[in-house]
């Protein structure tokens, strides 16, 4: 249990950044996500924080404690692999003891240690188990287990449960988000899932070119996007971004929707749409007019594609509204749900702030 603090830390290979001018602190116990696309820097970051990596400047603190040139074994931090499978062969015991028979600790230790581990994680009786024996989700909780067996100060995991199918990757972030919770550990966690980073971090750090572009909760993320970037990071379908166009009559966003002059901030030329805020209405010759260009049902919800000059967006709808395709339909968004962008990509205030 600890909590981990770089303050200004950059990493450099040769003349690339890897971590640029990084500061951020994550609390003890806490579930703290690392997200962005590949070679944005996550896994430098995860390096300096377990010691296989140096910073070239800046300071990095465990606890509170410099640990910038503390070597790697001397810090207790756990790494954990993609590596949340069982062995086949070996019992459920046998499973969560190995991480510990590896690094050749006393075996009257190992037995304490997997004893409590295995009380916490409700699997005592199951140790004795092969895991063809076993259903998925205890499976996957002696999987966790073994991975949780050592006691460092925190656990570092990078992309763990990407290589499993889609359906077990969702009941095992469950059980990794609840086991987290009831071990109380601080674990700093990658993945490239915007869904998984989503649905288990206490907070989530934005990564763009190894610079953290924001730092928050993911509603708050979510709900408010420092940046035209983060904005577009989370949401399935993703964010529809329309440029604003200043016409002698009207304004519109990409010529889709006729907007309020006196309702944009000063300096937005960018505005953002979650899909799930584009209302489509019935068919109609009002101004706000799109084509159906494609329809994607999907079970409880539905995704439209629509087409409006040259542009495409998304909207999403609940269940599956009688929508035809090529017809035209009208467009709508509460000037409250969209999010307003300047030039630079930065988010200017929503306007109920304004
Ligand atoms: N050992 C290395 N030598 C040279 N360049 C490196 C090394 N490790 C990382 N980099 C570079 O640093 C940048 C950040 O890489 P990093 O692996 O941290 O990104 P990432 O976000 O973890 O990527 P991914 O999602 O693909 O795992 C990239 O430009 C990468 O090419």
């Amino acid at each position: 249990m600890a909590t981990i603090r770089f303050d200004n830390v950059t990493k450099r290979y040769g003349d690339k950044i890897a971590v640029d001018d990084v500061s951020f602190e994550i609390g003890d116990n806490e579930f703290f996500c690392l997200f962005g696309p590949p070679l944005s820097g996550k896994s430098t970051i995860l390096k300096l924080i377990l010691g296989l990596e140096t910073p070239d400047r800046g300071e990095i603190l465990i606890d509170g404690r410099p640990v910038t040139h503390v070597p790697a074994p001397a810090r207790n931090v756990a790494m954990v692999f993609q590596n949340l499978a069982l062995f086949p062969h070996m019992t459920a015991g046998d499973n969560v003891r190995f991480p510990l028979v590896e690094r050749k600790v006393a075996p009257d230790a190992i037995a304490r240690r997997v004893a409590s581990v295995a009380e916490k994680l409700h699997i005592s009786h199951l140790l004795h188990k092969l895991p063809a024996h076993l259903s998925g989700g205890e499976r996957q909780r002696v999987a966790i287990a073994r991975a949780l067996v050592r006691d460092p100060v925190a656990y570092l995991m990078d992309d763990p449960i990407s290589a499993l199918d889609a359906r077990l990757r969702e009941e095992t972030r469950v059980e990794l988000k609840r086991i987290q919770r009831e071990l109380g550990h601080t674990l700093v966690y990658v993945t490239h899932d915007q869904e998984e980073a989503m649905s288990v971090a206490d907070r989530m750090a934005m990564l763009e070119h190894g610079a953290i572009r924001q730092i928050d909760t993911p509603q708050a993320i979510y709900d408010n996007p420092a940046n035209r970037y983060v904005a577009g990071l989370l949401g399935s379908p993703q964010i529809n971004m329309l440029t604003i166009e200043a016409g002698p009559t009207v304004t519109a966003a990409a010529g889709a929707l006729q907007l309020d002059p006196a309702r944009i901030p000063d300096g937005a030329v960018g505005i953002g749409i979650r899909p799930e805020d584009l209302k489509v209405g019935a068919e109609s010759g009002a101004a706000n007019q799109a084509r159906v260009f494609e329809v994607e049902p999907l079970g409880g919800h539905t995704v439209i594609t629509l087409e409006s000059g040259s542009i495409r967006l998304r909207a999403l709808m609940r269940g599956q509204p009688q929508i035809r395709l090529d017809s035209l339909v009208g467009l709508a968004c509460d000037p409250a749900r969209m999010f307003y962008f300047d030039r630079a990509g930065r988010a200017l205030p929503k306007l109920q702030n304004l």
